[in-house]
């Protein structure tokens, strides 16, 4: 880089352009967002920008550097927000882990078909239920909008009595354990009324309004009934964008090396005797909020110990490789989710060497924030619309990371129409960087009038 960057620390300057921050003067160690420089050498830089813990004033700059911060780019909260969803998605995440224990060593009476026989099962209701509970005890119920993928109307049916009273139980031991998120309970148990009603209250209606979450309680439930991966995403959406977004993932713990058992994690993890369930560091919760610049990985609480709030966490970012033939993508398990053979011929054009990653779920997302993979991409047969909730949170995680997420064309995901993400152009293409996204993108120009999608 340039003698821009290594002179960031050597000149103490106050910034007297930011008026929105109190009185000029900025609070010690304090995050203030991104900021872009330009000089002589380089024209644009970004960085990430934090005051120093010594004084009230942000280290800057060479005089051979023109600083630009705008207010726009001060993350302005959302900080009680992320505070409040990430115990929701952590206490959500440590409900599902039962679940699919249960799923997985009982037979698979709770596993049940949608119209568009996709499965959903307790742990989709009941995550919509607890999450909505959290959310609406923490702001009211009359101020939430949430947007979430599952309705009622399989659980209200008079033939669905057992599977209603599985949900209400499992909402109800989840709720049981709030206090230890530092948050609080219902004091008594939720009643069958009361979490039908928490499922319905995320109406899909919500999603036109200007600010709303949007909430997969389980993404990649196929992944979930097979004792594989999925993920809890939990996203705030402002003016048609994600602003804080969370993503739960069990079974995606701490280190990569995990994520490369694929179909048969839970087989190989119950091989691994020597590990008790203490030891064993078994999923991560990411997170982050717009403007930051950064974004953030808590392991996993173990349910059978007694953990203390909050959490430690560490912070991520996504790959720096931009060449294509040392990145890793990954792609949908599922060949009816994504075409496999497209991006075979993509990959083979740009000279990705290695295997696709297939993961289930928006662990996808969270490869490429974390840095354990460099390219997501998404081809879904023509004509499936994709949902707002299968991406809101993982977007803003990848971005905040450091990586680029754009539909084939090159423009933002739009979450500002409703329930699905109007005029996609073909497909979500998710880089670890720019200049890899920018490859990617025409690699897939290139590919697509020859292919038969
Ligand atoms: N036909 C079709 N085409 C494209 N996408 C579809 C399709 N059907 C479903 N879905 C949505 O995909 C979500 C799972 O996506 P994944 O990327 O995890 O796919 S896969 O399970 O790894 O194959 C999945 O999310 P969940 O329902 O939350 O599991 C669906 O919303
Ligand atoms: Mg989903
Ligand atoms: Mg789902
Ligand atoms: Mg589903």
């Amino acid at each position: 880089m340039s003698s821009c960057t290594t002179a960031t620390t050597s000149f103490p300057t106050k910034v007297p352009h930011i008026h929105s921050w109190k009185n000029d003067v900025f609070p010690k160690n304090q995050l203030l967002g991104t900021l872009s420089l330009s000089s002589k050498k380089n024209s644009h830089l970004g960085f990430t920008v934090k005051t120093s813990s010594q004084t009230n004033f942000l280290s800057a700059m060479d005089e051979d550097c023109k600083l630009e911060v705008s207010s726009s780019d001060i993350p302005d909260g959302y900080s009680k927000e992320l505070e409040i969803a990430v115990r929701a998605v952590h206490m959500a995440c440590l409900l599902c882990q039962r679940v699919q224990d249960n799923l997985l060593s009982e037979s698979s009476e709770h596993v049940h078909s949608k119209e568009d026989n996709s499965p959903v099962t307790i742990a989709d209701w009941s995550v919509q239920a607890i999450v909505s509970w959290v959310l609406s005890e923490a702001y009211g119920s009359e101020n939430v909008s949430i947007v979430a993928e599952e309705d009622v109307e399989a659980l209200s049916k008079a033939s669905a009595v057992g599977l209603l009273e599985a949900v209400v139980r499992t909402v109800n031991e989840c709720l049981a354990d709030a206090p230890r998120f530092g948050l609080k309970g219902p004091g008594t148990d939720l009643d069958a009324k009361a979490v039908l009603e928490a499922i319905s209250r995320c109406s899909l209606a919500g999603a036109t309004g200007s600010k709303f979450w949007v909430l997969d309680p389980v993404d990649g439930t196929l992944g979930f009934v097979r004792g594989d991966q999925y993920a809890i995403a939990l996203a705030l959406i402002e003016d048609g964008e994600p602003v804080l977004g969370v993503l739960g993932c069990p079974n995606y713990p701490m280190k990569k090396e995990w994520l490369s058992y694929q179909n048969g994690y839970r087989r190989i993890l119950s091989r691994l005797t020597s590990h008790t369930s203490e030891s064993l560091d078994k999923g991560s919760v990411l997170y982050a909020r717009k403007g930051g610049g950064r974004a953030w990985m808590q392991p996993l609480m173990c349910r059978e110990n007694n953990f203390v709030w909050p959490n430690s966490a560490r912070e991520i970012r996504a790959s720096s490789i931009d060449n294509p033939a040392l990145a890793t993508f990954c792609e949908p398990v599922e060949k009816a989710n994504s075409s496999h053979s497209f991006t075979a011929g993509l990959a083979h054009s740009v000279g990705l060497r290695n295997q696709p990653l297939r993961v289930y779920s928006m662990v996808k997302y969270a490869a490429i924030a974390r840095g354990d993979a460099e390219i997501f991409m998404k081809f879904a047969r023509a004509g499936y619309k994709e949902k707002i909730w299968d991406h809101a949170a993982g977007v803003l995680i990848i971005e905040e990371a450091g990586g680029v997420v754009t539909d084939a064309g090159g423009r933002p995901l739009d979450f500002s129409k409703g329930e699905y993400l109007e005029g996609l152009d073909r497909g979500i293409i998710a880089c670890a960087g720019a200049k890899l996204h920018e490859k990617i993108i025409r690699a897939v120009d290139a590919s697509w009038n020859s292919s038969s999608l």
